[in-house]
């Protein structure tokens, strides 16, 4: 616990709820004081135990109003103590504590019943905001059956820093909930993974999970894709189709890219968030669906909003709970963990236990801008070339030296933002709005002239060349530099 934290006044809690029974149990003592600290000032009288044994004996005697339950203890540990908590205190709340969490204890704990979860070391206020919460539900809630927990080896989702230990922690109380879920991060952090996690973990887990990144749609189409069309929609409709939405009946979609999702279909989106129904292409009749959407970006989403690029009221939806991975940079306590699960998924136990700490310092130096997907390539590649022996630096591949964190999507973004301008300054100055007809036509011509001139500059003038690396037609390239009255020597001469 951090020591700016002061527990507040008695007198400042004066919308405290009424003066309850908390039973702490931890085996360090240093986390019983804490609470006894911080609970006794707020009027609360505070139990102690530091077993599981210990502390069923006071649930059942003292019947607390809500219990703190340490997951590392002596004998028995704390989740699988937990329904006894439950049961012994007749129903009342239980808060799961823990300094080792990984996503399945997260899950385990809610799913065998807890209110919440804490990971170790947690600040006074958290604590004492998630006690107020607790203290707050009923204690009147029935003990909810244990579940089976499945073994889920393949694509876990692993990390032990403090950001992936709140991840799981979100992760495990939203997903029995319908809620939408925001997931940012730069690319490869794991969003997809948290997305699955979170569809794995619900009670949709049976029906489809459908990840769909738009942006990889045709862009006319990509409305019909979602949410498909009807007979005559538009040429070539020459049939009813269903969409993805449609596929994903009962289920889960985890949309990619929801940055660069077209405006018109945004609007649909927030009527499916709204409503629950959307209508296909074409079609005057709602029809009514049923799916968990998770979104997820590696787009500053206030700036597409600044931009007029993402709706404000679709962006406050589908933020019902946002989960936000930080770059592998800046939680490089991660990287120990994450090269040992990716050595083991490869069958190469040897070599995971044999990482030595000099390794790991060498590898958390890197900048690793691709994240956990270029580390997860790396030490792939780094277990082939080491061939059974200890893994060395010398074994992984150069770091992409030079490299800014967010270089690969920054020209595109730049252009998207310039597009956006231009297309704002000329829709502002559209007020009544019904001067402008050539729109698409005028951003075509403005940008055009350049990439066919840089296009053919790059290939000293070949026409040919630069019509393959255009993907046009060489044709095609004549017209248009006809059209644009760009000579060779123009081309060739500079932009
Ligand atoms: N915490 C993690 N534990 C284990 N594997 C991970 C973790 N995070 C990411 N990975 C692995 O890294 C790769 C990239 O993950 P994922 O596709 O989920 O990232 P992303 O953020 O959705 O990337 P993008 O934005 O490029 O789509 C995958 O192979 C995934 O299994």
């Amino acid at each position: 616990m951090s020591d700016r934290d002061q527990p507040q006044r008695p007198e400042e809690e004066a919308s405290s709820t009424d003066r309850a029974t908390v039973l702490v149990v931890d085996d360090e003592p240093s986390i019983c004081w804490a609470f006894e600290r911080l609970l006794s000032d707020q009027g609360h009288t505070v139990k102690t135990a530091s077993s599981a044994e210990e502390g069923l004996q006071l649930a059942a005697t003292e019947r607390p109003d809500l219990v703190l339950l340490d997951v590392r203890l002596p004998k028995e540990d704390g989740i699988s103590a937990l329904p006894k908590f439950i049961e012994a205190s007749g129903g009342c709340p239980v808060i799961v504590m823990t300094a080792f969490g990984d996503l399945e204890t997260a899950v385990a704990a809610v799913q065998r019943g807890a209110s919440d979860y804490l990971v170790k070391p947690f600040r006074l206020d958290d604590a004492r905001r998630v006690c107020q919460v607790a203290l707050s539900t009923s204690k009147s809630r029935s003990a909810p059956a244990p579940v089976v927990r499945k073994d889920q080896r393949e694509n876990r989702l692993v990390g032990s820093s403090p950001a992936m230990q709140q991840a799981f922690r979100q992760i495990a109380l939203v997903a029995a909930s319908d809620l939408s879920v925001l997931i940012t991060g730069e690319t490869g952090t794991g969003k997809e993974l948290v997305g699955a996690a979170i569809h794995r973990h619900s009670h949709r887990a049976k029906e489809v999970y459908l990840p769909i990144a738009p942006v990889t749609l045709n862009e006319d189409l990509v409305e019909s894709e979602l949410f498909g069309h009807v007979k005559g929609a538009f040429t070539g409709a020459d049939a009813d189709r269903p969409g993805l939405f449609d596929r994903a009946e009962g289920g889960t979609v985890f949309l990619d890219e929801i940055g660069d999702l077209p405006i018109g279909v945004q609007v649909k989106l927030l009527r499916v968030l709204d409503q629950g129904e959307y209508l296909r292409v074409g079609d005057v009749h709602p029809r009514r669906c049923n799916v968990r959407v998770l979104a997820a970006t590696n787009r500053d989403l206030h700036e597409a909003m600044r931009l007029g690029q993402f709706r404000e009221d679709l962006y406050y939806r589908l933020s019902g709970l946002h989960i936000h991975l930080p770059p592998l940079r800046e939680r490089l306590e991660d990287i120990a963990v994450l090269c040992r699960y990716f050595l083991s998924r490869l069958g190469n136990e040897s070599a995971a236990e044999s990482l030595s700490e000099a390794l790991i310092e060498k590898l958390a130096g890197r900048p690793w801008y691709g994240n956990v997907r270029e580390l997860s390539n790396a030490v792939e590649h780094a277990a082939v070339v080491a061939r059974g022996r200890s893994l060395t630096i010398d074994d992984f591949p150069d770091p992409q030296l030079g490299r800014e964190p967010s270089e690969p999507q920054r020209p595109e973004a730049a252009l998207a933002d310039a597009v956006a301008a231009w297309c704002k300054d000329r829709l502002d100055g559209d007020a009544a709005g019904d001067a402008l007809t050539t729109l698409h036509a005028d951003l075509i011509a403005a940008v055009e002239p350049t990439l066919l001139r840089l296009t053919l500059q790059s290939t000293a003038g070949s026409r040919a060349a630069a019509a393959d690396r255009l993907g046009i037609h060489r044709g095609t390239l004549r017209e248009k530099l006809r059209h644009y009255g760009i000579s060779d020597v123009d081309a060739a001469g500079g932009t």
